[in-house]
């Protein structure tokens, strides 16, 4: 049974477009329409053939939809959420991609009449590139998507979403919004933002030093280098977004730093040990519950058996 039959994605670029492939690998019998602001992403997913219509404003893309997802960056909701609100039908459920949740559902029911129809989704899956090519259809699989439902949403748009979700292979959890955003800022929004942090302070470095910091980089720098080519403005959204829970957990984190940086100044060997041993505890936790993924990625496919040891 199809949980949804017409299906509009508004933005397509790497979320959008997976979640378009995945809808016709898995559900092929459901209606794709697709609008994004970019003419030449337009004219990409054209090419592609990612939907059975590409409609040339987002209004015009949502008129006949039983699902609109928006995946667009999350300050650009908002304008989205605007430009669709005369247009959608009724009964047609409005969901979203976004890493953010409290704020997007604020922006949401703005502009949404009957916010029960509103289940804001986080499919916590992707990875540092962008745009329509960037797509696959196997994105979601085996990846939390989870959703953030009001307390006036319908329990039964809430059950076909989840099912949408599963359909597309994802395990999917349901939420209170401020929490998610609270356990995202830990585990994606501080990742990446350390991550944009410690390559500009090596590059910074390399210029100052005129030596090759970046040529030597080892594996958990690479790493670092793979999460800092993330999308500019997707993360100045994030942060913007959830400014508060990112500003308390830095706070944490510059404080659990600093602990660290006094027990090398004054040669406090157990106390890094004892760090060291209840961080290694964790990883060891993390592959246990069968959640280990080969990069500290939040949400990449793992690799292939062919493409294990390629580099
Ligand atoms: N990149 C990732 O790994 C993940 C991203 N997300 C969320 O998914 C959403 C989309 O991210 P990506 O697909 O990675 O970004 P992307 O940059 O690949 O695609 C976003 C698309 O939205 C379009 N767009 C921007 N403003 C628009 C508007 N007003 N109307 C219509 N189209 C508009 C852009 O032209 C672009 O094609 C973001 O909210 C992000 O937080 C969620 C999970 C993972
Ligand atoms: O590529 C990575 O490492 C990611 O962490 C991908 C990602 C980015 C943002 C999300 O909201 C969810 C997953």
């Amino acid at each position: 049974m199809l949980p949804f039959s017409r299906v509009a994605i508004i933005g397509f670029g790497l979320i959008g477009s997976s979640v378009a492939r995945a809808v016709r690998r898995a559900m092929p019998r459901v209606n794709l329409t697709g609008y994004d602001a970019d003419a030449d992403v337009r004219e990409r997913g054209d090419t592609l053939g990612l939907f059975d219509d590409i409609a040339d404003s987002a209004g015009a893309a949502v008129t006949d939809a039983d699902l609109v997802i928006l995946a667009v960056p999350v300050r650009a909701s908002e304008a989205v959420a605007r430009d669709i609100a005369a247009d959608l039908p009724a009964d047609c459920v409005v969901s979203d991609v976004g890493s953010v949740k409290a704020k997007v559902a604020e922006a949401l029911a703005a502009h949404i009449d009957n916010s029960a129809r509103i289940i804001p989704a986080h499919p916590v899956a992707g990875t540092e590139n962008s745009g329509p090519d960037a797509g696959f259809a196997d994105l979601f699989a085996g990846r939390w998507c989870i959703l953030t439902p009001g307390a006036d949403a319908d329990p039964v748009a809430v059950e076909r979403l989840s099912e949408f979700w599963r359909q597309l292979g994802s395990d999917v959890e349901i939420m209170d919004a401020a929490h998610h955003d609270i356990v995202l800022a830990v585990t994606s929004h501080l990742p990446h933002l350390i991550a944009y942090t410690i390559v500009g302070t090596a590059s910074d470095v390399e210029e100052v030093t005129k030596s090759e910091v970046i040529k030597y980089s080892a594996g958990g720098f690479r790493d670092f280098t793979r999460i800092a080519a993330s999308d500019p403005t997707m993360w100045r959204d994030v942060f913007l977004a959830n400014r508060d829970a990112v500003l308390d957990v830095l706070q944490r984190f510059t404080e659990d730093l600093t602990a660290l940086q006094r027990a090398i100044r004054w040669d406090d060997g157990d106390t890094l040990f004892k760090h060291f041993e209840v961080t290694r505890e964790t990883r060891r936790r993390i592959i246990d519950a069968g959640q280990d993924t080969a990069a500290p990625d939040f949400g990449r496919v793992p690799p292939k058996e062919s493409e294990v040891g390629e580099d």
